[in-house]
């Protein structure tokens, strides 16, 4: 039975728990509102104003209204506002925890681990907004002078899962301002509360009226029509699953809309019988358990060379063992809630499918006796290529366990899927790293490690993960329009 009395958070700073929209600089409160509760415990934490089609189209009017000012600020005055959001974010950053455990269930040291991530791409691009560089290009007739413009592609459109309800947006808007774009972001319903702290900590850092504004919502078929087809905006960035992507992919052609799509995954985990399979172990845990495997990137598919499955398999048990399931505000606790019961039932249904087939339950494999979403941390053994966790992305924490003998025929098994957005291997033989990082089709490779997401790198996929690419040198890219002046009569 869900709550209907809200339950006060403990925070340092009230204002932080915002549940109006923020749009054109103002706080917009809806009679008509909808619910957030607390996964771990049904609590409702807070009723959040349901904004609808005709306030979005109202948000994005003023995200065009303000986006030619924004763009006349210098890449140095928007790196300032940028340094003081993060400033503010990291001085925030427990509250901000206690908000997304709160709404979204992680183990809070995660989630102020995540809040921390989320400022990390907030000051990358504090930084990348003064080096925004165009091109001159040598004339190719005596007369003609070439000159490359790089400008902001103006209104941008962001929707993100409920996940990572704080990095996912942070890893879009800062690259998106940085340049000088606007920004319209519609927050999962599940966890809106993270992206309305983020806009409070956003006004207080200087951002102008406009520039940011995030729209709360329960339908995001009929938001995302509208950001889909409005002709102020000129850029959709989403990330979310393969589904909704196609979906959104199919709704922008008719304004031939630049997209930015972060979707889903379905990474392979190879461990080689000249590995350090202590550390091999290692990395699995953090690519399949992290955020209780409702990572984009976490190991969907863990396959290990004969001669040292059994050890693999046996250590990777003993590991997963010793996670500890409960509230994400108790102490010491490694694995919350999943997010909701459709992410059970998936997780029950490939468990299932599994041990239908001939696999084995060596850990786990059963919801934990807390009740509600809790679900014990699971391995599986003597896992084929004709179960589900195969082709389909579990989002949970099931580590399916196949055996291989040789290099190209795990490096066949690794390729074959639709998706193509991150891998992992472990090995100590050099030719054999090249070999198989060249071999693997995905835009991310993690090489004797299991957490591969930074700032610093670019995050994205191939295949049906995604197009484009977050974060790094590359991450302006996708918010700038290239213009190309050719000017004659120069004598
Ligand atoms: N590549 C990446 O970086 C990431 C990929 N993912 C993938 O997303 C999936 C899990 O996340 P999940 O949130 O369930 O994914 P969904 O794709 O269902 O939802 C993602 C976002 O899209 C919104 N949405 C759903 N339907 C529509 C629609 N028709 N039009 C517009 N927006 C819509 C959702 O809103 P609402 O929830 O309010 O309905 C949510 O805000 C997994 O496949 C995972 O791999 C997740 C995170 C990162
Ligand atoms: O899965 C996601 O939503 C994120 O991309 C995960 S992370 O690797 O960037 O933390």
């Amino acid at each position: 039975m869900l709550d209907t009395q809200v339950t006060k958070l403990s925070l340092k700073d009230d204002s932080l728990l915002e549940t109006r929209a923020y749009v054109n600089g103002v706080w917009i409160e809806k009679d008509a509102t909808f619910p957030v509760y607390n996964p771990a415990t049904g609590d409702l934490i807070a009723n959040v104003s349901d904004l609808s089609v005709e306030d979005t189209s109202a948000a994005i009017d003023a995200a065009y209204a303000a986006k030619a000012d924004w763009a006349s600020w210098t890449g140095k005055e928007r790196a300032g506002v940028l340094r003081k959001w993060f400033d503010l974010m990291v001085e925030n950053a427990d509250d901000l925890a206690t908000i997304l455990t709160a709404e979204m269930g992680k183990p809070w040291a995660e989630a102020r681990g995540e809040i921390i991530y989320g400022a990390s791409f907030i000051e990358w691009f504090a930084e990348e907004a003064k080096r925004v560089y165009g091109d001159v290009i040598p004339g190719h007739q005596r007369d003609k002078r070439i000159v490359v413009l790089k400008q902001p592609i103006g209104v941008v459109g962001s929707i993100t899962p409920w996940n990572f309800p704080n990095a996912m947006i942070a890893r879009k808007v800062a690259p998106a301002l940085a340049v000088g774009c606007t920004f319209v972001a519609r927050p999962a319903e599940l966890t809106p509360l993270s992206a309305l702290a983020m806009a409070v900590l956003g006004e207080r850092a200087g951002i102008p009226a406009g520039v940011l504004n995030v729209i709360p919502s329960s339908d995001s078929a009929g938001i995302g029509q509208e950001l889909c087809a409005n002709e102020k905006v000129a850029k959709i960035t989403f990330t979310g699953s393969t589904r909704v992507g196609k979906i959104l992919m199919s709704q922008c052609s008719d304004t031939i809309k630049k997209m930015s799509l972060e979707l889903g995954g379905n990474a392979p985990f190879l461990v080689f019988d000249d590995a350090d399979i202590d550390a091999a172990v290692e990395g699995a845990m953090i690519a399949k358990y992290r955020n209780n495997g409702q990572t984009c990137v976490c190991a969907n598919r863990i396959y290990v060379q004969a001669g040292v499955y059994d050890e693999f398999a046996a250590k990777l048990k003993a590991k997963v063992a010793s996670l500890s399931i409960g509230d994400g505000f108790a102490d010491g606790i490694t694995t919350g809630p999943l997010i909701n019961e459709a992410a059970v039932a998936k997780v029950e249904d490939h468990i299932a499918d599994a041990v239908e087939k001939g696999a084995t339950i060596v850990e786990g494999g059963t919801r934990s006796n807390l009740g509600g979403t809790f679900f014990q941390p699971t391995v599986l053994t003597g896992v084929t290529r004709k179960m589900k966790v195969a082709k389909e992305e579990t989002f949970g924490p099931v580590a399916p366990l196949f055996k291989f003998e040789d290099e190209a025929d795990v490096v066949a098994m690794a390729n074959d899927s639709e998706f193509g957005l991150a891998s992992y291997f472990y090995s100590r033989d050099l030719s054999r790293v090249w070999r198989v990082a060249e071999a693997l089709e995905s835009g991310m490779v993690g090489i004797n490690t299991g957490l591969i997401s930074t700032e610093v790198a670019p995050f994205g996929g191939i295949k049906q993960s995604g197009l484009g690419r977050e974060g790094s040198k590359y991450g302006t890219e996708d918010f700038l329009e290239m213009k190309y002046l050719c000017m004659g009569e120069i004598n």
